[in-house]
């Protein structure tokens, strides 16, 4: 497995007018890790993902993505080759066939015409059907989106992200809102996918159970600060209940 350095952050801030969301946060993830972001509601996971796609801009730090600041990535087809972003409302267009959202992964490195003629006839089909056929969809390609479940839509944000094929997955609760059945199911997909690839995915959870499932590094985060930064198997009881204020009287 390379080594190479996918993301580094240092003394990384972010301020919201006076509230301080993140600081100085510091860590290095390499190409292949699995990171499992774990904290309290509001601890600042979601403003720390967004400020590595560049949604939330920094207030101060240093965040380089494969060796380069966010500032030197134009938006568009470089970017989306290097980052992609799986949400928890798996931002899918309803209304279109299941083949037509899992193409838009191709949207940044298409063109306008193209894009638009593949509305018509789809382009570049059989890589549609194949990340499909991966997430176990491809009985579904022409079916209305919306019409699907939570879960196979959530593969269908996989399934596009496979065509989108950036080397960096960010996945904000990816899974908050499935049944515990239908979030292993996306996980362990999404997790064996990342792995076949040799991507790299930080993943925002509420779980810490799925966290040491199917994460090989768990950083948490509290009060916008890293808490701590472990191999998931040398994370003890004792840390979480440290993350979550669990005393040990058993009061939380
Ligand atoms: N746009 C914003 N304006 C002002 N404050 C914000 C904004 N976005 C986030 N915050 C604040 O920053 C802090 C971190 O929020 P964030 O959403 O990153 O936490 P989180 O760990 O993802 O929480 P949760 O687990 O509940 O999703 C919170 O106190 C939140 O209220």
């Amino acid at each position: 497995m390379s080594s190479k350095n996918m993301i580094e952050a240092k003394n990384l801030t972010k301020h919201f007018e006076r509230k301080i969301a993140l600081s100085s946060l510091s860590f290095t993830i390499k190409q292949g890790e699995l990171v499992a972001l774990i904290g309290p509601s509001g601890a600042g996971k979601t403003t720390l993902l967004n400020s590595i796609t560049g949604l939330v801009p920094i207030t101060g730090g240093d965040l380089l993505i494969d060796g380069k600041p966010l500032s030197a990535y134009k938006k568009g087809k470089i970017f989306a080759k290097k980052v992609g972003v799986i949400r928890q409302q798996f931002d899918l267009i309803g209304p279109l066939a299941v083949i037509h959202n899992v193409l838009a992964g191709k949207l940044s490195e298409w063109g306008t015409f193209k894009s638009l003629f593949s509305l018509l006839v789809p382009q570049e089909k059989e890589l549609a059907l194949k990340a499909l056929e991966r997430v176990g969809l491809h009985d579904k390609a022409y079916e209305i989106t919306s019409t699907l479940s939570g879960g196979e839509q959530q593969r269908v944000a996989m399934a596009r992200l496979m065509v989108q094929k950036p080397e960096v997955i960010l996945a904000d609760e990816p899974v908050a809102s499935l049944d515990p059945a239908r979030a292993d199911d996306i996980l362990s997909m999404l997790t064996k996918i990342v792995t076949e690839e040799n991507q790299t995915l930080i993943t925002s959870l509420h779980s810490v159970e799925y966290a040491r499932k199917y994460f090989t590094r768990i950083i948490s985060i509290k009060n916008g600060e890293v808490f701590f930064d472990l191999p998931t198997e040398q994370v003890t009881d004792d840390h979480l209940a440290e993350l979550y204020q669990i005393k040990s009287g058993g009061t939380i």
